[in-house]
């Protein structure tokens, strides 16, 4: 089995424009937050992944499958994989200017990944429509030619300080050293 689904995309996509203050393609993406699961550096357990702006609206990244993502024996958990192409389409819309969260994620799971090997991803914004942005993403391994999983994701644009307003932060930091 393959990568199966495509995201149905709303007839009224808007024309998008890339954010003059976004990182050149090349240029490693921002943290958005030093505590995230996805990328954050003082978080005690994270993917810790670094995204990389590409061209138009496309980032990529790479995540080596360390022992402690693991699912079944030998092999990545499928919420691990979940939460790293959440990080990285998040990070592609982020190339549009606007702040988003998560609202759908659909995953296709096409092959078994292996602790031990290093998956890359591609990820690119499709559309935009009112405050909806439409994403695809792809994780590939080497020796695979077709992408090992899949990702479409919807997020939608919330005002930062008024959608966080009133949580407490989590506290605990990673050990330094
Ligand atoms: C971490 C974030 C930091 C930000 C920095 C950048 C990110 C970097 C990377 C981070 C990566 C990690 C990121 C994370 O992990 S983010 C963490 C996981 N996500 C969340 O916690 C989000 C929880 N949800 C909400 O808070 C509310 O639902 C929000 C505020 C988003 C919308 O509630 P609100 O009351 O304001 O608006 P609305 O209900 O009218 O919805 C608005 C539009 O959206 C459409 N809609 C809604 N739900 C769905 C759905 N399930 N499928 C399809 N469409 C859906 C809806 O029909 C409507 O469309 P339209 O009628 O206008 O056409």
């Amino acid at each position: 089995m393959g990568v199966k689904h495509e995201l149905e995309l709303p007839a009224n996509l808007e024309p998008m424009t890339r954010h003059p203050k976004v990182p050149g393609p090349g240029e490693p993406m921002r943290v958005h937050h030093s505590m995230c699961f996805g990328c954050g550096l003082d978080a005690p357990v994270g993917l810790r992944l670094n995204v990389t702006a590409g061209e138009d609206f496309c980032v990529t990244a790479t995540m080596p499958v360390v022992d402690w993502m693991q699912g079944g024996p030998g092999v990545i958990h499928g919420g691990i994989l979940s939460a790293a192409f959440d990080e990285v389409m998040g990070n592609a819309s982020i190339l549009i200017g606007v702040p988003v969260v998560t609202v759908n994620l659909e995953i296709d799971y096409a092959k078994p990944i292996p602790l031990g090997s290093t998956l890359r991803f591609t990820a690119e914004v499709l559309g935009k429509s009112g405050r909806k942005v439409y994403v695809r993403s792809q994780a590939y391994l080497d020796g695979f030619e077709a992408p090992v999983a899949a990702a479409y994701g919807i997020f939608v644009e919330i005002n930062l300080r008024k959608h966080f307003e009133g949580y407490k932060e989590g506290a605990v930091k990673a050990p330094q050293g």
